[in-house]
């Protein structure tokens, strides 16, 4: 599960990517900095964590974790080969979620590609060249269709209904996500991978001052998002890295108060990234290791097992279900089960965000 940082060139995309991910991009300030992917993987905060560190004092904590990439800068023309356009498009199609980042700091030493802040005018820009792609692919799409449909199933005309439609609502510049379907069309639409289609995120990407100040673009950009029913994340992704560096955790403690933070941006961007991801978090608690698991909303037990041994969701039995709240309130497996605090789950039971689970299996 991959999330793509997409954005203008030198709006501080790179800078995001280092203060969310271990590894490290190169940020500078020219447009194109980036040219290759760079690919990180980021530990998903989550404060259920360190209680759970607290009760059962594992040898060692593992977090969930996302794959971010680190695109490279996209500029009007990309859908024809502008700039890296058709090596930038294809990455974004790897991704299952989008983080868009949008420049609202004003700065006049660092160059804009367009010449002035104006993130909404940015935002289009980039819309535009995705929408030109995905036109691309959706009167391909059409094309093949249009074949089916003599052979007079229903469905195939309902396809092809679907995606003629689909392909005037994009080429009048909407977004395919915005699109309005029923089931069927969704899927439809899902299988013809688009990338106006992916779920998105929006970070203003402010200056130090307009965290403690405001910022006049936040609001105009949360009211779009409110429109695509997306969601908005703001940080100053600069200080925050400049706050990355400090060695300590007092220290950078004490710089993110003095911003008025109780906790890094990047955190809440990352939650809200896995959110975007549909994914959710199971925890495997024992001596030995305390673990944090992602899995997809919906999943079963057995599905759940699965991701951490094929073996276990071949050989699975049961599963024993603590909920987060419970291990809290009693402490320990062995008050929770003299509770009768412990639930017994077969292959039917839908596994909740929080649960720690013990699979029991044979192969
Ligand atoms: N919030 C901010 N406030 C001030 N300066 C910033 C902020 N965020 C990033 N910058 C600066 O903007 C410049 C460009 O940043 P960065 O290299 O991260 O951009 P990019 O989007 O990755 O660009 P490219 O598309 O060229 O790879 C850098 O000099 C960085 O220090
Ligand atoms: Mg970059």
């Amino acid at each position: 599960m991959k999330c793509g940082i997409v954005g203008l060139p030198n709006v501080g995309k790179s800078t995001l990517f280092n203060c969310l991910s271990n590894a490290k991009a190169q940020s500078a300030n020219y447009p194109f900095c980036t040219i290759e992917p760079n690919v990180g993987t980021v530990s998903v905060p989550d404060q259920r964590l360190f209680e759970l560190e607290k009760l059962v004092n594992p040898e060692r904590v593992l977090p969930a974790v996302v794959e971010i990439v680190d695109i490279a800068g996209l500029v009007k023309g990309a859908s024809k080969g502008e700039g890296l356009g058709n090596q930038f498009l294809a990455t974004i199609r790897e991704c299952e979620a989008i983080i868009h980042v949008l420049r609202c700091f004003e700065n006049d030493n660092i160059i804009h590609v367009e010449g002035s802040v104006d993130p909404l005018r940015d935002k289009d820009i980039i819309d535009i060249e995705l929408q030109l792609k995905d036109g691309e692919a959706l009167n391909k799409a059409v094309d093949k269709a249009k074949k089916h449909i003599k052979s007079g199933k229903k469905e195939d005309v309902l396809t092809y209904e679907i995606l003629v439609k689909l392909t005037a609502f994009v080429e009048q510049g909407n977004n395919a996500r915005e699109f309005q379907t029923d089931d069927f069309g969704q899927k439809i639409m899902s299988e013809v991978q688009l990338l106006t289609n992916k779920p998105i995120l929006y970070v203003c990407n402010v200056d130090e001052n307009s965290i403690k100040n405001g910022n006049p673009w936040i609001s105009k950009i949360e009211e779009m998002a409110t429109k695509e029913k997306a969601e908005v994340v703001v940080l100053a992704a600069q200080i925050e890295a400049d706050i990355n560096e400090l060695d300590t955790f007092e220290e950078r403690q004490m710089f993110l108060e003095e911003l008025g933070l109780t906790e890094p941006g990047v955190n809440r961007l990352i939650r809200k990234a896995y959110d975007l991801l549909k994914l959710q978090t199971y925890f495997t608690a024992g001596v030995k290791e305390v673990r944090a698991w992602t899995i997809e909303k919906g999943f079963t037990a057995p599905q759940a097992a699965g991701v951490i041994h094929t073996d276990f969701e071949k050989g699975f039995i049961r599963a024993e279900v603590i909920k987060f709240d419970d291990y809290v309130k009693y402490g320990s497996e062995a008050k929770i089960k003299e509770a009768g605090k412990m639930g017994v789950e077969g292959k039917e039971y839908v596994v909740q965000d929080g649960d720690i689970m013990h699979f029991r299996f044979n192969v």
